[in-house]
């Protein structure tokens, strides 16, 4: 195999071409027709790179302007996010076949190598198409380096994929810094993941993990319950294994478009989590719920159908305006007033909130790194850096003492993260119980869940908190904590009390 392709050409600045979309104009005689799939791919992959666009919110977007048919819709999905994930991956592959460091490559070039290669490593499209069409495409960025793709296409197309895997292992210098290189992620996530794993005895189940990170999730429906929607009269409806408001359908989007808000596309561990709270304990009369951290709103539509159903008032806090009109528009069909506010959740007022006394539940979903739910978002793996844990886990213990300081004596709080970090999770748990040491206690949260879910999840090693994740659940990897804030006046209680 050859290790290199000789000569890109000039820098696209030089060549005068530019990134925007006027330089993508096919050139007379129809010489370079790309398809619209494979536009679209690449100019969400450049917003992604140099506009800090986030894949899942520009692409539909853009797939709807296109009016594509379903199946283009499908191929430029496949493209875009299997690109984005497989990125550490290519980006290896395409130094060694261009003999260069990509950092050495233009940048818009290199998003059309990366995408041409896999197209030709991961997909069953034929690779004269691939070489062909991207070729086509680099000429439309970048003329000058039209060739210098070609040519490092050719020689990506003359090895497999499993030898590719081999070379791109090559010289790796631990077993997570191979895992790292060929599974697409940086070497601290997978550390990460390796510790989390651990805590519970499962380190062997590493790779599963982050193979289960490069494949698409399905697409999840809750079915806000108490809202009238029959399960039976949704086509192709299978309820999940675990949420008992959970299930997938032969079309959920068009299932949840056509329900006027009554059934919502959400992870099952979501779903998990929003119903840990609410069926922790039987609800007494008149019970005030908070939701901190409430944007888009998501586990918020969840809490309003069950507030609904118990006769509870919940309110919904969100720092970001716009994400507030987000939780607005996620609860407008459940036929409950949600109270949606705009602050920061460190410094609620709770009388202005109408709850003098204390909320009797609050929801916790902190902000976090994100880390249990890379198979949805498929840059965040490339955009997170280890720095970012400190600061988040800052964020969280000043929210979780926010969060406690508003609970009502006797009230109860979830706290939850979309990451299986475990400095987010038992670290930003366990430093917060010492603080509160006395005035909380933690509620076994498994039993809670285990309750709650159709079928018992395994959820292996000691301790009270959960663990979901995608290889093992089919969920995102959301961590679950409840806590009580002791009654002065009653004893502890060492365990929740399941119900419902
Ligand atoms: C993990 S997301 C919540 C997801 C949401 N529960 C759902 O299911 O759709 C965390 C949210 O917290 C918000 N946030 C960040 N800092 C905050 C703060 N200090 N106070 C309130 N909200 C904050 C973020 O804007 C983000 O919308």
């Amino acid at each position: 195999m050859s290790r290199g392709t000789g000569g890109e050409g000039r820098d696209r600045r030089e060549s005068g071409a530019r990134s925007g979309n006027a330089s993508r104009e096919p050139q007379a005689g129809g010489a370079d027709r790309v398809s619209d799939a494979r536009l679209i791919a690449f100019e969400v992959l450049e917003a992604v790179r140099s506009d800090e666009a986030y894949a899942n919110l520009l692409l539909p977007v853009r797939l709807g302007r296109a009016r594509l048919s379903r199946s283009d819709a499908a191929f430029a999905t496949e493209l875009t996010y299997g690109t984005l994930r497989m990125q550490g991956f290519y980006d290896r592959v395409i130094e060694i076949a261009a003999g260069r460091a990509t950092t050495a490559i233009d940048a818009a070039i290199l998003d059309v190598l990366r995408l041409g290669v896999h197209q030709l490593l991961a997909t069953r499209v034929p690779t004269h198409a691939a070489v062909y069409e991207q070729v086509a495409l680099a000429r439309r960025v970048a003329p000058k380096a039209a060739g210098f793709a070609n040519a490092v296409l050719r020689t990506v197309s003359r090895t497999s994929p499993e030898a590719w895997r081999v070379l791109v292992a090559d010289g790796a210098r631990n077993v997570d810094d191979r895992l790292a290189r060929v599974t697409s992620h940086p070497t601290w996530i997978v550390r990460a993941f390796r510790t989390a794993l651990a805590r519970e005895g499962r380190a062997d189940e590493l790779e599963a993990l982050l193979d289960a990170d490069n494949a698409a999730p399905r697409v999840n429906l809750a079915v806000l319950p108490g809202l009238g929607v029959d399960e039976a009269e949704i086509p192709g409806f299978a309820p999940d294994r675990f949420s008992p408001v959970g299930g997938v359908a032969d079309d959920p989007i068009a299932t949840a478009e056509a329900s006027d808000g009554r059934v919502r596309v959400q992870d099952e561990g979501s779903q998990l989590a929003a119903l840990a709270l609410s069926r922790a304990v039987p609800v007494h009369d008149g019970e005030q719920w908070l939701d901190l951290c409430a944007g888009p709103g998501g586990k918020t539509a969840l809490l309003a159908a069950e507030a609904l159903t118990v006769g509870a008032r919940l309110v919904a806090n969100e720092m970001v305006p716009a994400r507030a009109d987000l939780v607005r528009a996620a609860v407008a069909g459940v036929p409950v007033d949600v109270d949606v506010r705009v602050a920061d959740g460190r410094e609620l007022d709770l009388a202005a909130l109408g709850a003098p006394g204390g909320f009797d539940r609050i929801l916790l979903d902190a902000p976090c790194t994100g880390l249990g739910a890379l198979r949805r978002r498929p840059e965040a793996r490339w955009r997170k850096m280890p720095s970012d844990v400190a600061e988040l886990t800052k964020l969280q213990g000043e929210l979780l003492d926010a969060a406690v300081g508003a609970l009502a004596p006797g009230g109860i709080l979830a706290y939850i993260t979309c990451s299986p970090h475990t400095a987010e999770t038992q670290g930003t748990l366990g430093a917060g119980l010492e603080r509160w040491a006395g005035r909380v206690e933690q509620l076994d949260t498994r039993a809670v869940v285990q309750e709650v879910s159709r079928h018992p999840l395994d959820l292996p090693g000691d301790g009270q908190t959960v663990q979901l994740w995608p290889h093992r659940h089919g969920t995102d990897a959301m961590f679950i904590a409840l806590l009580r804030k002791l009654d002065p006046l009653s004893p502890p209680t060492a365990t929740a009390d399941p119900a419902r």
